[in-house]
């Protein structure tokens, strides 16, 4: 590596020995190119210096990860003389830029056909380009002082380009490249401009006279190659001689000279004109390699669906052995790929692997159970190489933390054998587990984790824990995360997160199987350079699911069809999914006496339960998992055999996650959907989603009045009110308090419903904040409390005319009607 300085900035090169250009001035446009492609990288504007600053940074962030020289063509282009670009290995070249004055800007790569110049009186090469809306000169010269003359820079600039020597007659014609009498003259010196190597045109066309046909000297043209010298001089001439001869046809047509004589000349034409060929047939060979390659990366990628949105993408990797021969990576990974059952990569694997394997910023987006945990991971260890003892370099954010703890075991499986500490923010408390202690104390290079567990030792003063070290930032169910919820949502605490990540080399990489417009704007104005890629069509639901949407009337038919399929013959394991932990609660209750192995899980319960729940599930000993949107989202158990969906989705996202739940990696699975008269508004985007991915819907549904935007709002930020899962009977305090809420709900003023909070005459505080405080008053406090009948007068029994007189009426009749059919059906 080398470094030195261009401008007002300092860059070094890289192992190609190229810089990009640092110094164009305001008012320049300039581009961008890689050079194996076409497409521009980056665009800059540069409008004021400090455009300057963002130009170094994407050339250094190039110059990392790139494999490829870079190239800058001057957004101008069309007014260069420039046919063809020539490919410009430029270590060691600089351009010179004569503006007339005394300022000389410094260009160590750049675009354009050189012409010779004269310059202070020496031969130069010189490029014709801009700077602002000036046209100036550059004069390329080394870089380092090595012993390089013009001619050597020109051929070296020319190598694989066309030089029109017609074009460029009159430099060609002063640096003596052609004769004045129009026969073209090889210049082959390396020494300098001005010597003269005879060549084989120039002995075999010894004697070339503008209207005589007849006099020419013979010269044998072997002695002529002798004379000519080594075989490689020639090859590197190989392009010049091509254009030369292109223009000695030309001429000789031109000026109908017979240019050859005798056998030995034709011989030399004819072997001239093969070289030609051969020359011609490489660059189109090449020309040929390179659109057989695009096009074979094309229908790679449209045989996997994948769609790519970014500039100079690599090419999708068809095998993880690949990887090894590629991008240098360690076999092990392969091998602990290959132990996990990974052995063809799935689609966004395929794409995702090699972007971020080249440090690019991405938002992938890849249907439900599609492999995304891999895709990140496995280049993450890559980058990751081994253990350091510099913190944090990786860091995973999910939004669940039963998600984290299943990346986490992935990421322990996938690391085998690298030695690389990979921790799960887990238990924060008084007793901090080891992971905390390990991530607290820089002994973690990758880390796991909730947002809320990251933010709650962020604020910690003092803080334990830097992200300054982070090197990948992974946030896996993006749109999740980007949620602005009811109380700040994860987005404030991501954002948290985002700025605590300010290393200057972090790179981020967003995952999810749903793709939210805010994510993407944000990533378009945020990451560098992002790429998106995308499997499938956006949005939609895995197609290995049988999807079914049943009618089921009313709340408690529910139930009904639910019993009656268990009575079918259920196919576990089964995931139920209820809009809140009470309804979960209750279906639990309500399950658990049918004689089938229910379990439940929501956030009420501890860690512990938890755990132990999803491990029950996950060994077989759970068949039917009652759970909240908990479990929504990236929890992979194998094998789920059919999602219900009690609860009809507050979204089609949500639906999409719900049911991504089954037909995982390429399985089949089976999601049914339960639909009551209450969702009717919220139909039909889930049921002309549900046909779209090849399902039946019945007609009916999908003429369901659409939503307003509002109501769906609603439905995201409150679960509708629905009638209690039950079907023992009702107790007298149940029924009062439904009679309650269904007259409260139509506006008819309650007394009593909710109850008021019964104040302390003395102390004005609610009973049972008085019993907390009773708790931690002194003992004769309390008995003065106690005496002084606050409490005692507000539990005074009321009597039969005060109840009569406070009753309410029913206005209710349907659900009193409800209520009734419910007792007798019980009880006959
Ligand atoms: N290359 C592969 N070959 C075979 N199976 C794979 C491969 N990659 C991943 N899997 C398996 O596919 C399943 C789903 O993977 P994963 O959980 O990463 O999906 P996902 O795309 O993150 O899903 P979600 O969007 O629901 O989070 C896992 O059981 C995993 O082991």
């Amino acid at each position: 590596m080398e470094g030195f300085s261009v401008g007002k900035s300092t860059m070094k090169t890289n192992e190609y020995g190229l810089v990009s250009p640092l110094t164009y001035g305001p008012g320049v446009d300039a581009k961008i190119f890689d050079c194996g492609f076409r497409h521009p990288v980056e665009k800059i504007e540069m409008e004021h210096e400090q455009n300057f600053d963002i130009l170094q940074k994407v050339t250094a962030r190039r110059l990392q990860g790139i494999h490829m020289p870079l190239r800058l063509e001057m957004e101008r282009r069309a007014a260069a003389k420039v046919s063809r670009l020539p490919f410009l290995p430029s270590s060691n070249l600089m351009l010179d830029v004569l503006t007339g004055k005394e300022d000389t800007l410094d260009f160590s790569d750049f675009l354009g056909m050189p012409e010779f110049r004269e310059v202070s009186g020496q031969p130069h090469a010189v490029v014709e380009l801009y700077v602002g809306s000036t046209k100036v000169h550059g004069r390329i010269v080394p870089l380092t002082p090595v012993i390089m003359d013009a001619f050597d820079i020109f051929k070296k600039l020319r190598r694989g380009a066309q030089f029109d020597l017609k074009r460029f007659r009159d430099d060609a014609l002063k640096f003596r490249m052609v004769k004045d009498d129009g026969a073209y003259e090889r210049v082959s010196d390396t020494a300098g401009i001005g010597r003269r190597k005879r060549t084989v045109s120039e002995t075999s066309w010894k004697s070339v006279e503008s209207n005589s046909s007849s006099k020419f000297t013979k010269i044998d043209p072997i002695e002529a190659r002798k004379e000519l010298g080594s075989e490689d001089d020639e090859e590197n001439q190989s392009d010049f001689d091509q254009e030369s001869d292109d223009d000695n046809d030309g001429k000789r047509m031109n000026s109908g000279v017979k240019l050859m004589s005798g056998i030995d000349d034709i011989e030399l034409e004819t072997e001239r004109k093969k070289k030609k060929k051969r020359a011609r047939t490489k660059s189109e060979d090449e020309k040929d390699l390179f659109a057989e390659d695009a096009e074979r990366v094309n229908r790679i990628r449209n045989e996997n669906r994948i769609h790519v949105n970014g500039t100079d993408v690599p090419p999708p990797i068809q095998s993880f052995t690949q990887l090894v021969s590629e991008y240098g990576m360690k076999d092990v990974l392969i091998k602990n790929a290959a132990d996990v059952g990974y052995h063809v990569p799935t689609p966004i694997q395929m794409q995702a692997i090699p972007l971020m394997l080249q440090r690019r910023e991405l938002l992938a987006s890849a249907p439900t159970g599609s492999g995304k945990t891999a895709a990140f991971l496995i280049p993450l260890l890559h980058h990751l190489k081994e253990p350091s003892k510099k913190g944090i370099r990786a860091l995973i954010v999910a939004p669940t933390r039963e998600l984290a703890a299943q990346i986490h075991r992935e990421c322990v499986r996938l690391s085998e054998g690298t030695h690389l500490r990979c921790h799960q923010l887990d238990h924060i408390g008084k007793k901090s587990s080891k992971a905390v202690r390990a991530v607290c104390s820089s002994k973690c290079d990758l880390l796991v984790c909730t947002p809320s567990r990251l933010i709650y030792l962020l604020n910690r003063d003092p803080c334990p824990i830097t992200l300054k070290s982070v090197e990948w930032l992974v946030v896996d169910e993006s749109d999740k995360l980007f949620e602005i919820g009811t109380t700040g949502g994860f987005r404030e605490q991501l954002a948290r997160i985002y700025t605590a990540c300010n290393a200057a080399n972090v790179r981020r990489a967003l995952f999810s199987a749903t793709f939210a417009f805010d994510v993407e704007q944000w990533c378009k104005l945020n990451l560098d350079n992002v790429v998106m890629t995308s499997i499938g069509a956006r949005n939609t639901a895995v197609e290995t699911v049988e999807q079914e949407l049943m009618f089921v009337g009313e709340e408690y038919g529910k139930l009904v069809a639910f019993r009656n399929m268990i009575l079918k013959g259920l196919n576990p394991p089964v995931l139920v999914f209820v809009q809140s932990k009470d309804r979960a609660k209750e279906l639990f209750r309500e399950l658990i006496y049918d004689g089938i192995n229910v379990d439940v899980i929501h956030s009420d319960l501890t860690q512990l339960q938890r755990d132990n729940v999803v491990k029950g599930f996950r060994t077989g000993k759970i068949w039917v998992l009652i759970c909240t949107e908990l479990m929504g989202r990236g929890v992979d158990f194998k094998g789920v055999n059919l999602v219900v969906n009690y609860d009809f989705p507050p979204s089609t996202v949500a639906y999409i996650h719900r049911i991504g739940r089954t037909g995982r990696a390429g399985r089949a699975g089976k999601a049914i959907t339960y639909v009551t008269q209450q969702d009717f508004p919220f139909l039909r985007s889930i049921a002309q989603l549900i046909k779209n991915s090849g399902g039946t819907v019945p007609d009916f549904m999908l003429a369901a009045p659409k939503a307003s935007r509002n109501l769906k709002n609603d439905l995201k930020r409150h679960a509708p009110d629905r009638r209690r899962i039950k079907t023992d009977p009702y107790t007298r305090k149940e029924l009062k308090d439904m009679r309650q809420k269904a007259m409260m709900k139509k506006g008819i003023k309650v007394e009593g419903f909710p109850r008021k909070k019964r104040e302390n005459v003395v102390s004005g505080s609610s009973p049972k904040a008085e019993k907390v405080e009773q708790k931690s008053i002194p003992v004769h406090a309390s008995k003065f409390k106690r005496k002084s009948g606050g409490l005692k007068q507000s539990k005074k029994k009321k009597t039969s005319k005060e109840n009569a007189k406070n009753k309410p009426r029913i206005p209710n009749k349907k659900l009193g009607g409800y209520l009734w059919m419910c007792f007798v059906s019980y009880f006959g």
